[in-house]
């Protein structure tokens, strides 16, 4: 029997979700108006337009308001920044989100570029990434940040643990491995080109799988009691006798409770924090442009 701990993203993000709409009124009382959230969907891939719609409820949910664009698959890179730069002038829009992965044609890092950093809820433009890799205040990556605030919670201090990042995206790898620097662990970022993968996974305290491999971690990979965050989020293939597309992790779940002292579970782990996070730099980024504190306790 596994004696693992599942971190329960979806009740902590419910939490946090909370405590952003507890704390708009008083941002309002103070600037005469709610925090706005943009969010610029091209084309008509299926898994985005869900989280967009997610998004765009949880955004209202929270009191704030949603601006959804949506646009045709088709269109023009110059469109797409045109676009950007009218968020950009627009005083009711404090954060500005483009849903990634944009169409092939489109030049993504060109996209985020055009964000102005003050309005980045995506942590992605060279701003935000330089400012974290400072270890200056900024806009954190959505995903790395709810991960981070999970490993804070189940285990308190990450001094000197040594902790591996399995994947090097901008949007999770890389900022989730600066964001455990800067909180003392010896950090470790593999990628498929890393030799002996399972050699350095059981060397470390703490395993952030995001490499976007259905169940590749495998259990026997971990260091006992080491602690997990899988970020994948796999669908797979119902033609290949899964049940309705079951959605799965990178990590091989049954196999990694035998060893793991927590994990987090796909669904109900990091998912759900992806969104609250986004609401959270929003309200950030919306108290920073009136020249607010920022909201406590967030
Ligand atoms: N501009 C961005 N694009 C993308 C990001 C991002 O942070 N910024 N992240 C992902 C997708 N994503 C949000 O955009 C996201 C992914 C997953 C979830 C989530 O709650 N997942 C649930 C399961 C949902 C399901 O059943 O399909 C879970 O894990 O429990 C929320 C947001 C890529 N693009």
């Amino acid at each position: 029997m596994s004696g693992a701990t599942i971190i329960d993203g979806k009740a902590f993000a419910a939490g946090l979700r909370a405590r952003i709409a507890e704390a708009v009124p008083a941002f309002s009382s103070a600037t005469g108006r709610v925090p706005g959230l943009a969010v610029v969907l091209v084309g008509d891939d299926a898994a985005s337009a869900v989280y967009v719609a997610s998004k765009g409820k949880a955004t209202v949910a929270a009191g704030m308001a949603s601006f959804e664009h949506r646009l045709p698959a088709d269109t023009k890179q110059e469109e797409l920044i045109a676009l950007v730069r009218q968020l950009n002038a627009d005083e009711s829009v404090d954060g500005i989100l483009v849903q990634l992965p944009l169409p092939k044609h489109l030049d993504e890092q060109a996209v985020v570029d055009a964000i102005s950093p003050e309005k980045d809820v995506d942590g992605l433009t060279p701003i935000s990434t330089g400012r974290l890799a400072l270890g200056l205040p900024g806009l954190v990556p959505c995903t790395p940040l709810g991960s981070l605030m999970l490993l804070k919670d189940h285990i308190g201090d990450l001094s000197g643990k040594d902790a591996i990042v399995i994947g090097r995206s901008i949007l999770v790898g890389k900022p989730m491995a600066q964001l455990l620097l800067a909180e003392n662990c010896t950090v470790t970022i593999a990628h498929s080109r890393t030799r002996d993968l399972k050699a350095r996974v059981q060397q470390a305290d703490i395993v952030v799988a995001a490499v976007g491999r259905a169940e590749m971690v495998k259990g026997d990979w971990l260091k006992p009691g080491a602690v997990v965050i899988d970020v994948g989020i796999n669908r797979l293939d119902p033609a290949e006798g899964e049940t309705k597309g079951r959605l799965v992790g990178d990590v091989d779940y049954a196999s990694a409770l035998e060893l793991a002292s927590a994990i987090t579970p796909v669904p109900g782990g990091v998912g759900p924090m992806t969104i609250a996070c986004l609401l959270r730099n929003t309200l950030v980024a919306a108290h920073r442009r009136a020249g607010l504190a920022d909201p406590e306790g967030l």
